[in-house]
C-alpha cells in the first residue's frame, strides 16, 4: 500500500516563512523518532526553495531539538550536472546550511557527482545510484533503498526532483537516472526515479507563490498522467503531506 499526493495531507499557511519553521519542526520530529527506533535516519532533499529555506530552518530547528546529526544522512532527490560548488548546483546551499548542524558528520552528506570531476553523466548516476544502495536499507520487500524523509519543491510546469512532463519514460528500474534535456537550466541533471521516491516512507511537498497554484491543482486533482503532471505522479509508502502557502493553494486575497 502507499499513499498518493491526492491523498495528500494539507498544511496551509499564509506565509512561507512560517510555512518552512512547521515543515522544519515537523521534519525534526519525524527524522529524531526514527534515529531513536533505527539508530538513523535518511533525508532526501530537492534544490531550489527546500535547499534555499527549508533545510536552513531544519537546522535551527534541530540544534534547537538537539538532533543527533552524527546519526542523519543526507541525500538529494536531485541535482544539476555541473561544476560543484556553483549557484547552480543544489548541493551549494545545503553544504552551506549543513555546516551549522551541532555534531553534523560531513561524509553522510552523500553529492553526486559532477562534470568537473572528469565523470561521464551516466557514470554520475550509477555511481549515486550504488552510494544510495550501499548506505540506505530497504524498509519493504521490493529491496529498494528507502528514505525516512522526502522533502520535495516543485516548478510551475509540475516537474518535481528532475521529473519534468514529458521529458522521462513514467518508470524506470533505475534509482537515479541522467537527465540530458530539462527544459529548466542547466539542462544536463540527475534525479531519483519514481521507483526510488516511491520508496520513501514520507515525502512532502513545499509549495510556495502563485506560479504554482495551477500545477498544484492539476497534481492533487489526481486525474493527470506521470508525463502531464510528474508531481501528481508521487507516492510514498506512509505518508504524503503538501505544506502550501495560501498563494500556491490559489486562496490568498
Ligand atoms: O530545478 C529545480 O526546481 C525545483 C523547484 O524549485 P523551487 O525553487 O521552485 O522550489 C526543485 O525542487 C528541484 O530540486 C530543482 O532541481
Amino acid at each position: 500500500m502507499t499513499v498518493a499526493l491526492a491523498d495528500a495531507e494539507i498544511i496551509a499557511l499564509e506565509l512561507p516563512e512560517a510555512l518552512a519553521e512547521r515543515l522544519a519542526s515537523d521534519a525534526v520530529a519525524v527524522l529524531g523518532e526514527r534515529i531513536d527506533a533505527a539508530g538513523v535516519a535518511h533525508l532526501g532533499v530537492s534544490g531550489g526553495s527546500v535547499a534555499d529555506r527549508v533545510v536552513p530552518a531544519i537546522v535551527t530547528a534541530g540544534n534547537a531539538a538537539g538532533l543527533d546529526w552524527s546519526r542523519l544522512h543526507v541525500w538529494f532527490v536531485d541535482e544539476r550536472f555541473v561544476p560543484r560548488g556553483g549557484a547552480d548546483r543544489n548541493a551549494t546551499p545545503v553544504v552551506a546550511a549543513m555546516r551549522a548542524a551541532d555534531g553534523f558528520d560531513a561524509s553522510r552528506l552523500h553529492i553526486a557527482g559532477s562534470d568537473d570531476l572528469g565523470l561521464e553523466i551516466e557514470a554520475a548516476a550509477a555511481d549515486y545510484e550504488q552510494r544510495f544502495v550501499r548506505h540506505a536499507s530497504p524498509q519493504g520487500t521490493d529491496g529498494v533503498p528507502s528514505l525516512d524523509l522526502a522533502l520535495l519543491g516543485m516548478g510551475p510546469d509540475g516537474h518535481t526532483a528532475s521529473l519534468f512532463p514529458g521529458q522521462l519514460p513514467a518508470e524506470s528500474n533505475a534509482l537515479v537516472v541522467a537527465v540530458e534535456d530539462s527544459p529548466k537550466p542547466p539542462p544536463r541533471r540527475l534525479t531519483l526515479t519514481y521507483r526510488a521516491l516511491d520508496a520513501a516512507q514520507r515525502a512532502w511537498l513545499f509549495a510556495t507563490g502563485e506560479s504554482k497554484a495551477q500545477a498544484l491543482t492539476l497534481a492533487r486533482s489526481g486525474t493527470a498522467t506521470p508525463q502531464e503532471s510528474p508531481l501528481g505522479r508521487i507516492r510514498a509508502v506512509r505518508e504524503v503531506r503538501v505544506y502550501a502557502d495560501s498563494a500556491a493553494l490559489g486562496t490568498s486575497n
